[in-house]
């Protein structure tokens, strides 16, 4: 007999995010899967909220750390999708990316890296920038939702570092066609798109650029007009003939990135060498990104909740969880996962 118990997934996402992930198709497509999506007030105790069998949120601060870690013991038995301690790892653009060098994962025909970076949290120490090869993309180091972390600088040369405000991560730019491949991951589903992205330097723009330094944000993410300019055209030309890495290399990635970082919300952004056509460079890893802008979001999503909520195969942070359920943890009241309350 089918199951006719029906689920409750809470989320806690800033108003922008909500209204760009909530959309009507997955509230709908939950829900014919017996996955009831609920708002959680962010600006009322977690405590006094609930049942939930799962919550899942993209929500910062300290407060909202405390509450989601006070939720968990007292309700060990229910997910949360992600653990923040698991997700602060990203707000920092050099742990970010560190994952990405400490993962050991056969590399084949294809291999993969991060470019050389450097970070730099006084402007004394901009002007000593090393051994590293210009172009160099200058990154806010944190990596925290906000604008700000997004604002970035292509610098052409040295005295270009001289206009930056630290702290900052120095990034070596390499030239990748202009395109990025963005790999989203949920759960176990991995799906890549391209994306328009910075065009390669050429050695004569090194030469020649005056101002020393172009800024710009979230390039990956600029829609052309319809019926755009020349440029826009070769631009989406571009982008159609821009091949997608292997999808076994891109899981395998996935795959490792998923149990290193105890993720299962994120996506991550490669670009292909263009001096090395089977060597790419991981240069971002996003949690909880705009999925919306994925292909069939709502399908997959709601595959991942059913499995959460059917307890299969998510990543958790088995320490924790085995400290939470064990005998000493004490399953409090407040909202413990539930049976259907219908
Ligand atoms: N090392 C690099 N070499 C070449 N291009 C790069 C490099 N790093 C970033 N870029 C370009 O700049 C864009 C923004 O960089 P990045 O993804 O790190 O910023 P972000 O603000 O975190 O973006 P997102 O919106 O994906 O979170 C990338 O999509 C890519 O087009
Ligand atoms: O094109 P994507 O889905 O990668 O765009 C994401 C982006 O990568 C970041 O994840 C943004 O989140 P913050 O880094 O926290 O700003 C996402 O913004 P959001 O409002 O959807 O969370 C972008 O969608
Ligand atoms: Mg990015
Ligand atoms: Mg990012």
């Amino acid at each position: 007999m089918a199951d006719s118990r029906r689920f409750r997934i809470g989320y806690a996402l800033a108003p922008k995010k909500r209204q760009s992930f909530i959309q009507p198709s997955l509230v709908n497509i939950a829900g014919e899967r017996g996955i009831d999506l609920v708002p959680i007030d962010a600006a009322s105790p977690l405590s006094e909220q609930g049942p939930y069998d799962c919550v899942i949120h993209k929500l910062y601060g300290e407060d909202w750390k405390e509450q989601l870690n006070d939720f968990s013991e007292r309700n060990p038995s229910v997910p949360v999708v992600d653990q923040p301690d698991a997700i602060e790892r990203l707000h920092n653009r050099i742990s970010m990316l560190q994952v990405v060098s400490d993962l050991r994962i056969p590399q084949d025909k294809e291999t993969f890296g991060i470019p050389s970076q450097i970070v730099v949290y006084d402007s004394i120490a901009l002007s000593d920038s090393g051994a590293l090869k210009f172009p160099v993309i200058a990154k806010p180091l944190a990596a925290d939702g906000s604008a700000k972390s997004h604002k970035m600088s292509l610098v052409y040369h040295r005295d270009g570092l001289l206009k930056l405000n630290p702290p900052l991560v120095l990034q070596e730019f390499v030239n990748h066609g202009g395109v990025v491949f963005k790999v989203y991951v949920v759960g176990d589903h991995v799906k890549c798109v391209k994306r328009k992205s910075l065009p390669d330097v050429s050695l004569e723009k090194l030469g020649d650029s005056s101002e020393g330094l172009m800024s710009f944000s979230q390039v990956s993410n600029m829609t052309m007009q319809d019926g755009g300019s020349h440029e826009e055209y070769y631009e989406s030309m571009r982008l159609d003939a821009a091949e997608i890495p292997p999808l076994g290399f891109l899981t395998d990635i996935a795959r490792g990135l998923r149990r290193a970082m105890k993720l299962n919300l994120f996506n991550f952004d490669v670009i292909r060498d263009s001096k090395a056509g089977s060597h790419y460079f991981v240069i971002d890893i996003n949690y909880f990104p705009g999925y919306a802008k994925m292909p069939s979001y709502e399908t997959v999503l709601a595959a991942f909740f059913w499995n959460i909520v059917h307890k299969n195969d998510i990543e958790v942070d088995v320490e924790k969880e085995r400290k939470l359920l064990s005998p000493s943890s004490s399953p409090g009241g407040g909202s413990e996962g539930t049976e259907n309350r219908e």
